[in-house]
């Protein structure tokens, strides 16, 4: 079994990896040579940082920022209740301003996805005097290489978790099936990490309010600061001797890892984390050299997620020290920063298995039963499984999602997904092919979650479902709306009980002046959450968009329940997500030509949100295509062939336009530059 070397969240050597590669050697034997060189294992573990290019900058920010552990492992027991020292009286505190106790005994796992961006400094050679150490406020500008990515990860309670990261087209993995922890970079291949298991730092700054009481209700208090205009109490952890040992190998000595925590005197949270390890390396004959790696993180901008304060942004700032007699330059520093928001996080997610947990084969111990069919060398899959298990548990009950591909409409036997939902390297999520499809295939049909008609529409199409109400359909009138027929009827009753009781006259008068569409979707959110219909969170899964004050309206007062925080939550994601709906119809095999008229010949009966074809991102010449034939349930549609692994992707505009207009919606509408072919093409 390949373990992770004591630097191993240090950088990594490019060189290496390339001469391993062309000598067809394997990342095991790779790593299992480590030992028996110091000069080998000099070269794969400490100069690099030192003697960076810009290429391997990125790596090294990953291999030290991406998903490093924390150094003290979690107590098998939360002793909530023990108030026996001021340490213990603070993470009181803290459990009482986290909202820790809503969770306890409640909790089996946690889900977050999240974005970061990374940058690393120039590196600094003799100067350690002039180089304060990198704190609260601390410039995210370092001058160096600086990238974006996001992150997804999963905690089964206590200790199994995984991490995926992806910056710059870089992927890092990380997992812990609660006996071994192990990490996954394509360059140097999945390796073990040493010593007890240790949760992820990341979880700790704020995710896991629990696993932050856990680990600190054993700390020992050392007094107060005031970091970054706040005044804080801090509790210091140190790694035991027998854990630095076990993290140690022949060549590198793990001398001490310590963290300290600083909790809001105010406020009780944890506002600042800042942990060092110090390493020794010494070969045979020579003077030693140390490392000393520092790492500070701030924490903030708490917010309530089921009652439970979640840190939904932050800092960390890392300096890389390196120090001792034979380093003829004198001490040099390397300085890293990565800032990170959380866009969703979730607890309970049904459906998540101990499969997800399970470390790559490489690193399995023994009592692994050997599975052929598990997939090990993508956890990617695993995760997406978990995702799109959670967006079914979340609507399965009410709606089917159907993902069976049929060619030209007609039924097929069941048959495995045809699709998944994974990280792409660039546009955050996305939906995969997991098998060939054809050109014309439906690959899925999705329920809407919310629906409304435009609100010149409302007298001609159904309330629920937005179907066409001809003269001589029958329908049912019911107060102020109209319903294609009791089914719909029925559906719509929980909400629009509730949105009867306020009058929308003067908001849809406004969304009306204004041309706005996306409050009314909120609206029937509203009155769907208020009559028990949808949870408050049901589309936090969703990507976000930026809002601009001006874009925020408030609802009615009469729908108190819901604040105004939650109304600028889902309205960024309904803005971002919401589809405009135009009908088709006629019959299911013209299904295709009816698609290429749409866009000019249809109007909107209304718009709509869904849950998996949220997932699709965009090109300007898309291989898919989301339509509609008579109500609100989506088609996705195969515009051509499209083999497994490729990423499916539709046109969110009017793809005729010409390339400067396409790119100026896309960037004002959804926030992106579209580097599709075509666009790059100039077409
Ligand atoms: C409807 S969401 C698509 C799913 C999204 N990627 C996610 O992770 O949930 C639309 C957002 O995805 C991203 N996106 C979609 N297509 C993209 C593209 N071609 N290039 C870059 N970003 C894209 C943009 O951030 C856009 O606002």
């Amino acid at each position: 079994m390949s373990r992770l070397a004591p630097l191993s969240e240090e950088p990594i050597n490019e060189e290496e990896q390339h001469s391993n590669s062309s000598n067809g050697s394997n990342n095991t034997k790779y790593s299992s040579k480590k030992g028996l060189s110091w000069k080998h294992w000099l070269k794969n573990h400490l100069s690099l940082v030192f003697f960076i290019n810009k290429k391997s900058d990125l790596k090294t920010l990953l291999s030290v920022l991406g998903c490093p552990l924390f150094p003290v492992p979690l107590l098998p027991k939360q002793p909530l209740n023990q108030v026996c020292s001021s340490a213990q009286y603070i993470i009181q505190h803290f459990t009482a301003a986290a909202g820790c106790r809503k969770l306890e005994g409640r909790v089996k796992n946690i889900f977050a996805t999240g974005k970061v961006t990374m940058g690393m400094g120039d590196d600094f050679g003799g100067s350690a005097g002039s180089v304060a150490i990198a704190g609260a406020g601390a410039s995210a500008s370092l001058g160096g290489v600086s990238e974006k990515g996001c992150f997804v990860m999963w905690q089964m309670v206590p200790n199994k978790w995984l991490i995926e990261l992806v910056v710059g087209g870089h992927k890092v993995v990380a997992g812990s099936d609660g006996n071994l922890a192990w990490r996954h970079t394509p360059w140097l291949g999945s390796h073990a990490a040493k010593g007890s298991i240790r949760p992820l730092r990341r979880a700790l700054q704020g995710l896991d309010p629990i696993a932050v009481a856990s680990v600190f209700s054993t700390a020992q208090y050392v007094g107060e600061k005031r970091i970054s205009d706040i005044d804080c109490f801090v509790l210091k952890l140190a790694a035991n001797q027998t854990d630095l040992a076990d993290r140690s190998d022949s060549t590198a000595e793990m001398i001490k890892h310590v963290i300290f925590g600083y909790f809001s005197q105010r406020s009780g949270l944890l506002v600042y984390l800042e942990d060092s390890y110090l390493t020794r390396i010494q070969s045979p004959g020579t003077q030693p050299t140390y490392w000393e790696t520092t790492m500070a993180t701030k924490i903030e901008d708490y917010r309530a997620i089921e009652g439970v304060m979640i840190a939904h942004s932050g800092q960390s700032s890392v300096i890389i020290t390196r120090f001792g007699d034979n380093l003829k330059a004198g001490l040099s520093i390397t300085r890293m920063e990565e800032t990170w928001t959380i866009d969703d996080l979730a607890f309970n997610v049904a459906g998540l298995s101990l499969d997800c947990f399970i470390p790559p084969k490489e690193v399995q111990k023994d009592s692994y039963p050997v599975d052929e069919n598990l997939d090990w060398r993508s956890p990617l899959r695993r995760y997406s499984r978990c995702l799109i298990s959670r967006l079914q548990s979340l609507h399965l009950q009410k709606r089917q999602l159907c993902s069976t591909a049929t060619h030209n409409g007609k039924p097929s036997q069941p048959s495995p997904p045809s699709i998944q939902v994974a990280l792409t390297e660039s546009a955050g999520r996305g939906v995969f092919a997991t098998r060939r499809i054809r050109a014309s295939d439906l690959i899925h049909t999705a329920k809407p979650i919310i629906t409304h008609p435009t609100l010149s529409t409302l007298n001609s199409v159904c309330y629920f479902c937005l179907r066409k109400i001809t003269s001589s359909s029958q329908y049912f009138q019911h107060h102020n709306a109209r319903f294609c027929g009791e089914v719909c009827k029925d559906n719509a009753k929980a909400f629009y009980d509730v949105e009867r009781r306020a009058d929308w006259s003067a908001f849809n008068d406004y969304c009306r002046s204004q041309g706005l569409k996306y409050p009314l979707l909120v609206k029937r959110l509203a009155c769907m959450i208020i009559s028990g219909a949808e949870s408050a969170d049901s589309i936090y899964i969703l990507q976000p968009a930026s809002l601009s004050p001006e874009m925020i309206l408030e609802l009615s007062l009469t729908l108190q329940v819901l604040n105004k925080q939650w109304y600028t939550n889902v309205l960024a994601r309904i803005r971002i997500n919401a589809f405009r709906i135009e009908l088709a119809g006629g019959l299911y095999e013209d299904l295709l030509s009816s698609a290429a008229a749409s866009i000019e010949s249809e109007i909107a009966v209304g718009n709509a949100i869904y849950m998996l074809p949220s997932f699709y991102n965009h090109d300007c010449d898309p291989n898919a295509h989301i339509m509609w034939i008579d109500n609100a349930d989506a088609r996705l549609m195969a515009l051509r062939d499209v083999e497994e692994g490729e990423e499916l992707r539709i046109c969110y505009i009017d793809a005729s336009m010409a390339r400067d207009a396409r790119q100026a919606l896309l960037s004002q509408g959804f926030g992106f530059q579209c580097n599709c072919l075509r666009c790059s093409s100039g077409d």
